[in-house]
């Protein structure tokens, strides 16, 4: 079964005149791992918005684990986007008053599924996550989020994500705040725990560096129709 698969997809933000997003087709398989590249503004964190389902798209078909996403209410489809969706923000929103460890478990607050899903206790699960993202111990427990580098936020957000193994992975610019040797040796390491938890992963960034840990290279521009004249 397709993870994520998009049929006539058209989406304006309020007050836009023309959509941002115009897309006939595109799919995501079973642990894929694409990369979603293209100029600021043109519309990938609109798309990102548009699977995840925190926006209306009623005349659009877009489906995330073969559940539709326009036949849910808004309160069901937060359900199924804690359930079934690990995302990975621009700015990680880490809660900023709580441990690494804390936030790592989140999810686990919001789906029963996802809590269902560990075999070993939460903290344990998270500590084994934090570990092999490279988190120092130390970290795990001892500062409130706000104290941790960005690079250190940027494995809790991604462990935070991966916890009790959703089958869809949302990143947006996550490796924007690394250095060059950085930013491979974390999307080593980040895809290691995604290809773990079998999930899928669509992420999001400018870098053309980073498309040989990708399994395919997207231009949003190949799959959007018109809306760069919006820009012009
Ligand atoms: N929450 C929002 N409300 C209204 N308009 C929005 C919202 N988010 C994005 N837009 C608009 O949608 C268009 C596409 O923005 P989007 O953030 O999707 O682009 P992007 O390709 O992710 O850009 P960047 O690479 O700079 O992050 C822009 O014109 C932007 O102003």
């Amino acid at each position: 079964m397709m993870r994520v698969s998009i049929e006539n997809l058209s989406f304006a933000w309020p007050g836009q005149a023309r959509p941002v997003l115009n897309i006939d087709v595109f799919s995501l398989e079973a642990g894929e791992r694409v990369l979603l590249q293209g100029p600021s503004g043109s519309g990938k964190s609109s798309l990102l918005s548009a699977i995840s389902g925190v926006v209306d798209l009623p005349k659009s078909t877009v489906k995330v684990v073969g559940q539709d996403m326009g036949a849910l209410t808004p309160q069901a489809r937060d359900r199924f986007r804690a359930n079934h969706i690990g995302m990975i923000f621009q700015g990680f929103n880490l809660i900023p008053w709580m441990t690494a460890e804390e936030n790592v478990c989140l999810p686990l607050k919001f789906s029963k599924r996802r809590k269902a899903q560990l075999n070993k206790p939460a903290e344990q699960v998270a500590q084994g996550l934090m570990a092999a993202l490279g988190l120092p111990e130390p970290l795990w427990q001892r500062c409130s989020s706000a104290q941790l580098s960005v690079g250190q936020q940027q494995r809790v957000a991604v462990a935070r994500a991966l916890m009790g193994a959703p089958e869809l992975i949302l990143a947006d610019e996550p490796t924007s705040a690394l250095d060059e040797l950085a930013k491979h040796s974390f999307l080593d390491v980040m895809m290691a725990q995604v290809a773990k938890t079998g999930a899928s992963l669509l992420m999001v960034s400018h870098d053309t560096t980073l498309a040989p840990h990708f399994d395919r290279v997207v231009q949003l521009s190949d799959i959007n129709k018109f809306p760069q004249r919006e820009a012009e």
